[in-house]
């Protein structure tokens, strides 16, 4: 349970996917942009990233997940993949180091960074390196949506280098990090599950949720 807000991570990693995928669907419809490439990181940052893969699916996208250090020792994760595989979801089986990995790329329409969020600390180790600099690169000028915090950005400062990745999209969870302030494109916040009472012990200004929906965009 966390302490913080009172859900198991089952639970909150749930919620935080259903509202990247919204966050996505409000900005890039299935329509426009079909095919979504995940890019998966070790933690709970991936976590929220193979739930959000789900739900974009059931919503009538293709989406498909690089995922290359998976922990199939925890339960959780292991569930995850397991749903993806019975949803028929395809795992990117090519290396980011494999030339067959540009091909992989072209073929998105849009890149999700579910890499690192909060508990990122540097140097970047690979292969998260080779995946960072190809967002950073980004070659195929891909909208880029990253889960939480752009991955190797500082939780508080924001990019370290003049060289980070520049998402086009952020979708914060909970409440927005500091590190978001430094950001300028189109931003979203996902924390319509925190109650008045934890907004108001954290001070955390809740935004106004319209509908049923699980995001606000805030800027
Ligand atoms: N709790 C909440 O309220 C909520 C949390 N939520 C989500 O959880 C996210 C935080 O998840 P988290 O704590 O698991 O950490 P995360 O950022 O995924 O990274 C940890 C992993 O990265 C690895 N790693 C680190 N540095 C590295 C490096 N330099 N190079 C390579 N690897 C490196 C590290 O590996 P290790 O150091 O252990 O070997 C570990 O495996 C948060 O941002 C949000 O998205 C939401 O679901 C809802 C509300």
């Amino acid at each position: 349970m966390s302490p913080v807000v009172g859900y198991s991570l089952d639970q909150l990693m749930e919620l935080a996917g259903l509202a990247v995928a919204q966050a996505i669907y409000k900005t890039y419809p299935p329509e426009s942009h079909p095919n979504v490439l995940f890019l998966v990181g070790p933690g709970n940052n991936g976590g929220d990233g193979l739930v959000a893969c789900r739900h974009l699916k059931l919503l009538g996208y293709n989406p498909s997940y690089y995922y290359p250090k998976q922990n199939r020792k925890i339960p959780l994760f292991e569930s995850l993949q397991t749903q993806l595989a019975l949803f028929k979801i395809p795992e990117v089986k090519t290396s980011i180091n494999d030339d067959g990995f540009k091909e992989v790329v072209l073929k998105a329409d849009i890149l999700v960074d579910s890499i690192f969020g909060f508990s990122f600390s540097p140097p970047i180790r690979e292969p998260f390196g080779s995946i960072i600099d190809m967002l950073i690169r980004n070659e195929f000028d891909k909208p880029i949506v990253s889960v939480d915090i752009p991955s190797g950005w500082n939780v508080d400062e924001g990019p370290v280098h003049d060289i980070s990745i520049q998402p086009s999209m952020l979708v914060s969870l909970t409440a927005p990090k500091p590190c978001s302030l430094r950001f300028t494109g189109i931003h979203y916040l996902g924390g319509r599950f925190i109650s008045a009472e934890i907004s108001k012990k954290y001070d955390i200004t809740a935004p106004e949720y319209s509908g049923i929906d699980q995001v606000c965009r805030i800027n």
